[in-house]
């Protein structure tokens, strides 16, 4: 039931990036949603990207996932395997988990039965649940279940959960799959403040582990778990380093107050 490989040699992460994101231009009807847009992800980090509407970061996730293909630029996982080669469901099988901000659990299902199946997505949904598990396997659902907070509601059904503890099932589906990369859409938009507390403390636990990168709009919220944020404007990066340097930046202070 392990996810099957999608890619015959290993992610190449010795120079430090495990993304390489290099002069990718997207147009829409001769509008350019990104624009020469060069950035680069660590392995392990945790990168937040903030900009304002139409900036052009939700475009950027669908082109590292395979959604969208650019008409310039390369983006490479790791410094050997290109993404723009592969197709999006290859991408996503090979390491690169993407939560979506509407959460896709499958509400009828228990916690627990979400999980093992995002454990083997490519299998049929009832072929998988009458499989019996093995050790390491009912293993991996509990070390998930524990770091998302789930334990006690493992048997619970889906749609009895509240909205933040949909996300972080959502998060631990893609947790399943044992993805390098995590792409994560608007994590705290709709939580409550201790739920948005939590996630601050669930996805800084996966940086390491994972490279996380979080597209928000919550600034509080960013300045909570970010170490480098990366600003977009005009499908371009505008600003790259510490909260603290964003938010003194003249450039981002006019694109925000500008808003
Ligand atoms: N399929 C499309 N067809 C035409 N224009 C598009 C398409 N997708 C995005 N755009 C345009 O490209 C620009 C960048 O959009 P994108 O959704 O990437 O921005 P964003 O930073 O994610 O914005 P938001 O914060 O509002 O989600 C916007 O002006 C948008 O209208």
């Amino acid at each position: 039931m392990q996810p099957r490989p999608a890619f015959d040699q290993p992610v190449d992460t010795r120079k430090g990036p495990i993304l390489y994101v290099e002069g990718v231009s997207v147009s829409f009807d001769g509008f350019k949603a990104l624009n020469n847009l060069s950035l680069y992800i660590n392995d392990g980090e945790l990168r937040c990207i903030i900009g304002p509407n139409g900036a052009g970061k939700t475009t950027m996730m669908d082109v590292i996932t395979g959604k969208t293909r650019p008409d310039q630029g390369q983006v490479y996982f790791g410094q050997t395997i290109n993404l723009l080669a592969l197709q999006e469901h290859e991408i996503a099988r090979g390491g690169i988990g993407r939560k979506f901000q509407k959460p896709t659990v499958l509400e009828t299902l228990s916690v627990y039965d979400n999980l093992e199946l995002a454990m083997a997505s490519n299998k049929g949904v009832w072929s998988c649940l009458l499989h019996t598990l093995n050790g390491e396997q009912r293993d991996r659902i509990a070390e998930v279940l524990h770091l998302i907070r789930l334990t006690a509601q493992a048997r619970q059904q889906a749609g009895a959960l509240s909205h933040g503890q949909k996300q972080w099932l959502e998060i631990g589906m893609l947790l399943m799959q044992n993805p390098r990369i995590l792409l994560v859409d608007e994590p705290v938009a709709g939580m409550t403040g201790e739920e948005t507390e939590r996630t601050a403390e669930l996805l800084t636990s996966l940086a390491g582990r994972h490279a996380v990168i979080v597209v928000e709009h919550d600034m509080a919220f960013v300045r909570s778990i970010a170490r480098t944020v990366t600003v977009l404007h005009q499908g371009s990066v505008l600003a790259e380093g510490s909260m603290d340097k964003i938010q003194n930046d003249p450039k981002v202070i006019e694109v925000y107050l500008g808003e």
